[in-house]
Parts: C-alpha cells; sequence; structure tokens
C-alpha cells in the first residue's frame, strides 16, 4: 500500500502555514517528517489523517484519488502531539477498547505491572507516552501517524519503542514526527524535512544543516 499527500494550502487567517507539501509512505517503510517549532508537522500529520481540513489537499491511496478522510475509513491509526485518552479512563479499559494485549505489553514493559487497574491520568507523562504510543502502534491499521512519540520518555524505554516501530513496520506505513532528531534518523526509511511550509526529501543528512534544521557540526557531535 502506498499513500502520497500533494498539493496542500493551509492556512490560518491569512497567514500561510503550508503549501508545497509532498509525502509518501509505504506498507514496510518508517518515513521521518523533521521541522522547526511551528513549521506545521503536527498540522501536517493531521491534514492526512483528515482531521484538519485545509483549503486544498490531493490524497492517494495506492494512485487512486482518495476523496474521503482516512479516520473515516478506518484504515488510519494517530498519536496526537497531546494526550489520547482521558485522564479518568483506566488504563485495563483503554486496553479494552483498543483491543491491546496486556500481556504483550508487560512484556516489553515489566515496569508497569502494577498498572493494569490505574487511571491513565496517575501516570507520569513519559509513562502515559509509551503507554498511548504502544496502543495506537499496535492497531490493526494499515497507516499508522505518531506525532512526537517519544517526548517524555527516558532513553531505555525510547529504544524500546523504536523496536516496536521497526517490527511494525513490516504490516504497515508509519510515518513519525519527533524533535529527538537522531531517534528518527536512527530508525527511519525515508526522511523529510518540513521547512518554510514545504517538504524536502532528505537524501543526505548533511542537508539538514544546508537547511538551517541542525547548527553546522551538530551531525558530528
Ligand atoms: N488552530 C490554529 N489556529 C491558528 N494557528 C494555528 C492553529 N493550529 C496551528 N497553528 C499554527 O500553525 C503553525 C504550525 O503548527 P504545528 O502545530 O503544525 O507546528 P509543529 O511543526 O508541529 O510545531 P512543534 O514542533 O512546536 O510541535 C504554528 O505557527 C501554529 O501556531
Amino acid at each position: 500500500m502506498i499513500i502520497e499527500l500533494d498539493s496542500v494550502e493551509l492556512y490560518f487567517n491569512e497567514r500561510r502555514i503550508l503549501n508545497g507539501i509532498y509525502l509518501k509512505a509505504e506498507t514496510g517503510h518508517i518515513v521521518g517528517l523533521l521541522g522547526r517549532n511551528g513549521s506545521g508537522k503536527s498540522c501536517l500529520l493531521q491534514i492526512l489523517f483528515g482531521s484538519l481540513r485545509p483549503k486544498y489537499k490531493f490524497v492517494k491511496l495506492d494512485d487512486e484519488p482518495l476523496t474521503k478522510p482516512l479516520y473515516a475509513l478506518n484504515i488510519a491509526s494517530y498519536l496526537p502531539q497531546h494526550h489520547l485518552a482521558p485522564d479518568h479512563l483506566k488504563i485495563k479499559t483503554l486496553f479494552q477498547i483498543m483491543k491491546l494485549d496486556w500481556e504483550d505489553f508487560i512484556s516489553h514493559f515489566e515496569n508497569f505491572q502494577t498498572y493494569h487497574n490505574a487511571r491513565i491520568g496517575r501516570l507520569s507523562g513519559g509513562e502515559r507516552r509509551v503507554i498511548e504510543t504502544y496502543a495506537v502502534l499496535k492497531q490493526k491499521r494499515k497507516i499508522i501517524l505518531l506525532d512526537e512519540p517519544f517526548s517524555n520518555i527516558a532513553p531505555l524505554h525510547i529504544e524500546k519503542i523504536k523496536a516496536l516501530i521497526i517490527s511494525e513496520k513490516l504490516n504497515k506505513a508509519i510515518m513519525i514526527t519527533d524533535h529527538y532528531y537522531r531517534d528518527v534518523i536512527d530508525i527511519c526509511d525515508d526522511l523529510y524535512l518540513l521547512n518554510n511550509g514545504c517538504t524536502k526529501k532528505i537524501d543526505k543528512l548533511a542537508e539538514l544543516e544546508d537547511y538551517k534544521y541542525l547548527n553546522p557540526g551538530k551531525l558530528k557531535s
């Protein structure tokens, strides 16, 4: 399966946020999306998911124009930048609703064993992010969109999440954006930079410095 997003034009009031976008994601690939604060990464994922309507966009699924939003087709799962589940929801209920396997989760994150009956709002920000990222990643959907899955997560758990993302990509197209650019670069097959409202496909990492996303020499440090 191949999904392509093209010709996006997004404005808020008169302010142009996005124009000149092309992104392609396919089964078996992890696509990384980098960009400065406010460059439009979250908006772009929401546009692809269908929860944000820009002035114009063109989406193709396996070369056929897509007229319905992805969320309405039940083929995509989306981790928003902010919380996924309400504070009062019990973790065991979240696992039931999202048809997740608690034993599988605990096999990856054994420290969470005692949280089964807890409300998600009682967890730390990082613990909550681990659960929410796992929940979205494990959905039986063809397309997974992850907005800052690593935020607030400790290094050991980031490594586990990265391993899970890699194992899930076998049957899914995964798109990920995060400011932990080294972790994104580590796992992605294709990399795009969002700059001045446009996407630039990154073929050589040095381009991240050329486009001033990173300071000169940062990649070597
Ligand atoms: N509902 C809205 N109304 C007006 N402006 C908005 C709205 N949503 C987003 N924006 C603006 O659009 C721009 C892009 O926002 P977006 O959240 O996509 O950036 P981002 O690249 O994800 O940033 P960050 O890395 O800081 O999360 C920002 O300047 C933001 O202020």
